[in-house]
């Protein structure tokens, strides 16, 4: 049975959102790890939540980048397992170097939080792999510093190596370099979105008429993660 950790900073505040889409939708088992656990085990997969790790004082993520708990990820990433950061997590994966590039303030200079929608750029990853090629779907952002911003040699390998997951589609929330909403490391076993689909897992939730596609992100996950118990 697959076993999934979500991190846990002090100033995460997506971490419950998570845990219930996890546990109680789709019916795998999370559970929460403090951050400062310097030995993780007997995890399949990691997921990084969202919200202000350490008050993302200095920059978002930079702090949290260097707690006992992502060195950990960063040695079970580099195993191949998959590793998911949203929001602040992507912040997080960057500033540890686990994901090319940076997150810089929006190019409004306000926090940005409203529904956009994302076209799936790339079904290949342990993330997407339930979704259609090219599809688009509903999902929220709620974010400062969700700018993706890299030099255009980093941007020109991300594009040859289809790392650039997620692309904004027909909105552009805070003026990220090429409409980039999600990306992942050439192995593709490591992906951060700004975008948060524990919000927009349920329909519930769902603004009108925006429906909870976003929950095939961690559908995709799971039924990997039992693809590879099966193999
Ligand atoms: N929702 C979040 O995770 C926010 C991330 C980060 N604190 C920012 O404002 O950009």
């Amino acid at each position: 049975m697959a076993k999934i950790g979500i991190v846990v900073f002090p100033g995460s505040n997506c971490d419950r959102d998570v845990h219930h889409v996890l546990n109680n939708v789709i019916g795998v088992q999370a559970d929460f790890l403090w951050h400062t656990k310097d030995r993780i085990s007997s995890y399949d997969a990691m997921i990084i939540p969202g919200g202000f790790a350490f008050g993302d004082r200095l920059r978002a993520g930079i702090i949290a980048a260097h707690s006992p708990i992502i060195q950990e990820v960063k040695r079970m990433a580099k195993d191949g397992m998959p590793v998911l950061g949203i929001c602040n997590g992507f912040q997080i994966l960057v500033e540890s170097g686990l994901l090319p590039g940076a997150l810089m303030m929006n190019d409004s200079l306000r926090f940005v939080c409203r529904w956009t929608k994302v076209e799936v750029k790339n079904n290949k990853t342990p993330f997407t792999s339930q979704f259609a090629p090219k599809q688009t779907f509903a999902i929220p952002v709620a974010h400062g510093e969700g700018r993706y911003m890299a030099d255009s040699k980093i941007i020109k390998d991300l594009k040859k190596k289809n790392q650039i997951v997620l692309q904004y589609s027909n909105d552009d929330p805070n003026g990220s370099t090429n409409l980039i909403a999600a990306i992942c490391n050439e192995e593709g076993n490591v992906m951060g979105m700004m975008p948060h689909p524990e919000r927009a897992s349920e329909s519930i939730l769902a603004a009108e008429g925006a429906g909870n596609d976003a929950i095939t992100i961690f559908r995709s996950l799971v039924s990997n993660l039992k693809q590879k118990a099966i193999a």
